[in-house]
């Protein structure tokens, strides 16, 4: 249904990479986040047995925080990073018991700005915890298109690119920084390509340490 939402609000979506999800056994998906549109997004190329990681106070959203906890919505509080990292590592073994993948977004937050946020590691550290690959995926800018500050909400197109797994077999958590970093990397180079966007519109590069 939230699919669907497409056509009320004339988005159209060009898909590429699609065959980077065929992986063996289960997998942690990493992408982008601008806006609610990206739940229209995620539907649009969800694949099978996957679940996403949301913050808790989704869960008190009425009817929708139902249907996300009956979705298999794995919450998290945030506010407590040593809550956050005792769910994520039951979710290690819970993918691999029952075969799933797993969608975070991390940039953490939602971000409109034109540009990526520096990651937060969970995802990384999920995916070595539990040595299964990381498969990137970017959504291009939504700016021509949606942009609350200045009321604008038109139809547009959004290109999507599922990037090449990423193997993390033998890494150990010693590697989360590096990781982290080539996934960011290659996902911010996506992301000014996909968009039409020079890197140097939006300044020079973070590192997600910084
Ligand atoms: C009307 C129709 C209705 C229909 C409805 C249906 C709708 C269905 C929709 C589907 C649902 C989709 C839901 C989408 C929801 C989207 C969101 O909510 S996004 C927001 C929530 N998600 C996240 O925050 C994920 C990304 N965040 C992280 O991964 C974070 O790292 C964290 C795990 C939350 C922790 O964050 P923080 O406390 O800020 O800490 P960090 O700086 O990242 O890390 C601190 C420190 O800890 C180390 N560390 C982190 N994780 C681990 C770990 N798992 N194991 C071990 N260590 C860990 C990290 O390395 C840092 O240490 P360092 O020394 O600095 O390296
Ligand atoms: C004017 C725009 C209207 C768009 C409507 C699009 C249709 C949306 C489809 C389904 C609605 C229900 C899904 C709700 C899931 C919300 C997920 C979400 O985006 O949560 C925010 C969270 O990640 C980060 O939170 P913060 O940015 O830190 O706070």
């Amino acid at each position: 249904m939230v699919k669907t939402f497409k056509y009320i609000y004339g988005l159209r979506f060009e898909t590429k990479g699609l065959e980077n999800f065929q992986v063996e056994g289960p997998c942690v998906i990493v992408s982008n986040h601008q806006s609610i549109l990206d739940m229209i997004g995620l539907m649009e190329i969800l694949p099978d047995n996957c679940v996403q990681i949301g913050k808790k106070e989704l869960l008190y959203m009425g009817p929708v925080g139902l249907i996300m906890y009956l979705g298999g919505v794995i919450f998290i509080n945030r506010k407590s990073t040593s809550n956050a990292k005792t769910v994520m590592s039951g979710v290690a073994q819970t993918m691999l018991d029952e075969n799933v993948k797993v969608w975070v977004y991390p940039e953490g937050t939602r971000n409109g700005n034109g540009d990526l946020l520096p990651f937060k590691k969970g995802a990384f550290h999920l995916a070595i915890q539990a040595q299964v690959p990381i498969i990137p995926v970017v959504y291009s800018s939504f700016s021509s298109f949606y942009n609350p500050a200045k009321k604008l909400f038109i139809s547009g197109k959004i290109r999507v690119e599922v990037l090449q797994p990423i193997e993390t077999k033998g890494l150990k958590a010693e590697d989360v920084a590096d990781l982290t970093e080539r996934c960011y990397s290659t996902m911010r180079e996506t992301f000014f390509r996909l968009s039409g966007l020079a890197s140097e519109a939006n300044g020079s590069a973070q590192s997600p340490q910084q």
